[in-house]
């Protein structure tokens, strides 16, 4: 499980978390949702450790967050164009294979980067070079290439959004499909309330750096999305 307990971050002197509490459970995909500057993007960086927080904690299985446990996927694919979906996808096991090893990567990683493919449905095009691939299979491999890093917690930001609306029916199926059998903890920040409402299992609305709601993901979201819709004074 994830748990962010009063995680509050500042830039400069302006706060943007006020103190949040969010966890995600094994096998839970959570759907983080909000107008555009209302902190998604800050509480998934803070949560993964890439922007520092002012104070709370978070936690991965009750212990502190150590650096393998948070795999990260974001809008942006950041794969390398010109080598093989599996070869991105075995970098996802970089972070556990001794440095002198990196540049080959190991039989075993190899085959474990293969059914990783295979997991998002790609082992076809597995030689392929990640450029060549749709957005939709890139962000796939993308994913594949998280799974590979072998984290119980998973972090997308945006995942979808750079996608068609089919690619990103699947990709979100995806995501709910891996946190239900891989019993991953997934959290991903959506601009999609549909798409939330179909594949998470449970929302979190954040207004103004706050959590404003928590719970199932059929409940009305409009209201996170009024000020965004008023015309300015
Ligand atoms: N590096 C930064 N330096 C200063 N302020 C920042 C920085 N990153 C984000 N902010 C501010 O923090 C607030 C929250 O931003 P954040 O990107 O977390 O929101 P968001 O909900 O993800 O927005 P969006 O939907 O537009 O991606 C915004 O007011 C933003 O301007």
């Amino acid at each position: 499980m994830l748990a962010l307990r009063g995680v509050r971050v500042q830039y400069g002197s302006r706060a943007v978390l006020h103190g949040v509490d969010v966890t995600v459970s094994a096998g839970e995909l959570l759907a983080v949702l909000g107008a555009n500057g209302s902190g998604k993007s800050t509480l998934l960086r803070a949560a993964a450790g890439l922007t520092p927080a002012a104070g709370g904690t978070v936690t991965v299985d009750g212990r502190r967050r150590g650096p393998l446990d948070i795999a990260l996927v974001f809008q942006q694919i950041h794969l390398v164009r010109r080598r093989s979906a599996l070869e991105n996808v075995c970098a996802g096991a970089l972070g556990r294979l001794p440095l002198h090893r990196s540049l080959v990567f190991p039989r075993v990683v190899r085959e474990e980067a293969m059914a990783c493919l295979d997991r998002v449905g790609l082992a076809d095009r597995a030689h392929d070079r990640a450029g060549s691939l749709s957005g939709g299979q890139q962000q796939r491999v993308a994913v594949a290439r998280a799974l590979c890093q072998r984290a119980p917690v998973l972090l997308a930001d945006e995942p979808v959004s750079a996608l068609d609306p089919a690619a990103a029916e699947q990709v979100l199926a995806l995501l709910a499909e891996l946190a239900h059998d891989e019993q991953l903890a997934v959290l991903a920040v959506l601009h999609q309330p549909d798409l939330a409402r179909r594949h998470a299992d449970r929302i979190v609305g954040l207004r103004d750096g706050r959590v404003v709601l928590d719970g199932d993901p059929s409940q009305p979201v409009e209201s996170l999305y009024v000020s965004a819709l008023e015309p300015a004074p």
